[in-house]
């Protein structure tokens, strides 16, 4: 059971909740990072006590080494790198955001560390290499050295228990739908930053609010599982499940279906990737059917919603396109959420990013860092260069 992790990205809404569920199951807490959100990094760390702080925003740094003159206190990507490779932490909980998980996911990684997943971008990213290195590593016992906390990855890793995977015949993905679920692209031209981030069922950070909004989220989980379960696109599906109850299903080779249901609560993921291969206490509510009454299910809208198609056509080719793919949707976030360009526009310039790319071939996470440094570029001079 772990007895002590380090929390990359504290202060976020994954962040938080690995801190409530840590001190139930009374994990100890060694380390925590945050980008600016220095003041919540402060109270945290006033109530953790860890041995290490990164503030990746470096101009916070003497704000925090002044409130903690005793602690070893980090900055910049090389102090997520430190927190990453934390001599004292069992299992690092990776809770950011972006591309920028990926390489403390990977340094986490070669220092020997089990890393809680929840940053699926690093798989997006950096899944080909990831699995490279993973493969190099002799597993120092059955427990993987990737767990994953997203929801329906951590549903499909519960319902993998004990099955042999040549017997996974199709991997089904649920989704909520998002705050749109049935509208069409007409609909959708005047919604704003505020409409966008009502999700019907979760409360999560506004990036991957946004990114429900859009489907582009489920597509991510999409390539997600390739790499988490070894699976091909084409043996994962997507369901439009609105009550977010079930968090995913498992079909196997002779028909049967295992799905694994609760409330939607991520607290439940946080504490099964802290506590396998055991179970911890009861953190999420207990499930009452009766009160849910109707479970439906729909197929996915792929016309209104492209970027869920497009991210399947990404899958496909692998390499560069799910990096072009994933650089593009986090700059047209960031644009989105500034109020720079509207929400169907997020969904246009990434299909224009993408359309517009020739596949590189990627061996190495620098690789990766160069085709998304590019594809970020390519996007803003094709937002900037519309709008001269
Ligand atoms: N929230 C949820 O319920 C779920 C989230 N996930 C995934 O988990 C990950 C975290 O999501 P969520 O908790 O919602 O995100 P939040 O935006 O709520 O939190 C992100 C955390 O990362 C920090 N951070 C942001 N940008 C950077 C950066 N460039 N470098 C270093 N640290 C950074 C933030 O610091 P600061 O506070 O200072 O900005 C914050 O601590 C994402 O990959 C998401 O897709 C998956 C399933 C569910
Ligand atoms: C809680 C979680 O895992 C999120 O990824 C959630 O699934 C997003 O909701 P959608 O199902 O709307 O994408
Ligand atoms: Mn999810």
């Amino acid at each position: 059971m772990t007895k002590s992790i380090c929390i990359l990205g504290s202060t976020g809404s994954i962040g938080v909740q690995t801190i409530d569920v840590a001190k139930k199951l009374g994990i100890k807490v060694v380390g925590l990072s945050a980008h600016k959100n220095v003041d919540l990094l402060i109270k945290q760390a006033r109530e953790l006590n860890p041995d290490i702080l990164c503030i990746v925003d470096e101009k916070y740094y003497t704000v925090l080494k002044e409130n903690f003159p005793d602690k070893i206190v980090v900055t910049g990507h090389e102090g997520l790198i430190s927190i990453a490779t934390y001599p004292a932490a069992d299992l690092i909980v990776n809770a950011l955001i972006g591309i920028s998980g990926l390489v403390p996911t990977v340094e986490a990684i070669l220092a020997g560390k089990r890393v809680a997943l929840a940053n699926k971008e690093t798989l997006v990213t950096g899944g080909k290499i990831i699995k490279r290195i993973l493969s190099q590593k002799q597993a120092k016992d059955s427990i993987p050295v990737l767990i994953p906390v997203d929801s329906e990855h951590s549903a499909i890793f519960q319902c993998l228990v004990g099955e042999d995977k040549k017997n996974i015949k199709k991997i089904i993905l649920t989704a909520s739908g998002g705050p749109f679920r049935g509208k069409k692209l007409k609909d959708l031209q005047s919604v704003n930053v505020e409409d966008v981030l009502k999700h019907p069922t979760w409360n999560m950070g506004r990036k991957i609010t946004v990114d429900s909004a859009t489907l582009i989220n489920k597509g991510f989980e999409v390539i997600e599982a390739m790499f988490f379960f070894d699976k091909k696109c084409d043996d994962i599906d997507v369901v439009i499940h609105p009550q977010s109850i079930i968090h995913s299903m498992v079909e196997f080779i002779d028909g049967s279906v295992k799905a694994q249901l609760s409330y939607p609560d991520m607290r439940l993921p946080i504490e099964y990737a802290l506590t396998f291969p055991e179970r911890g206490k009861a953190v999420a509510a207990p499930l009452d059917l009766a009160r849910v009454k109707n479970l439906t299910f729909e197929e996915p809208d792929f016309d209104t919603f492209f970027l869920l198609k497009i991210a399947y056509e990404c899958a496909k080719k692998g390499e560069s396109y799910p990096i072009v793919l994933n650089a593009a949707n986090e700059e047209a976030v960031k644009y989105f959420l500034e109020g720079k360009i509207g929400f169907v526009d997020i969904m246009k310039y990434v299909a224009k990013n993408i359309e517009s790319h020739r596949g590189q071939k990627v061996e190495s996470i620098q690789d990766v860092l160069e085709i998304d440094a590019e594809a970020r570029q390519k996007f803003k001079n094709l937002v900037e260069g519309e709008k001269n």
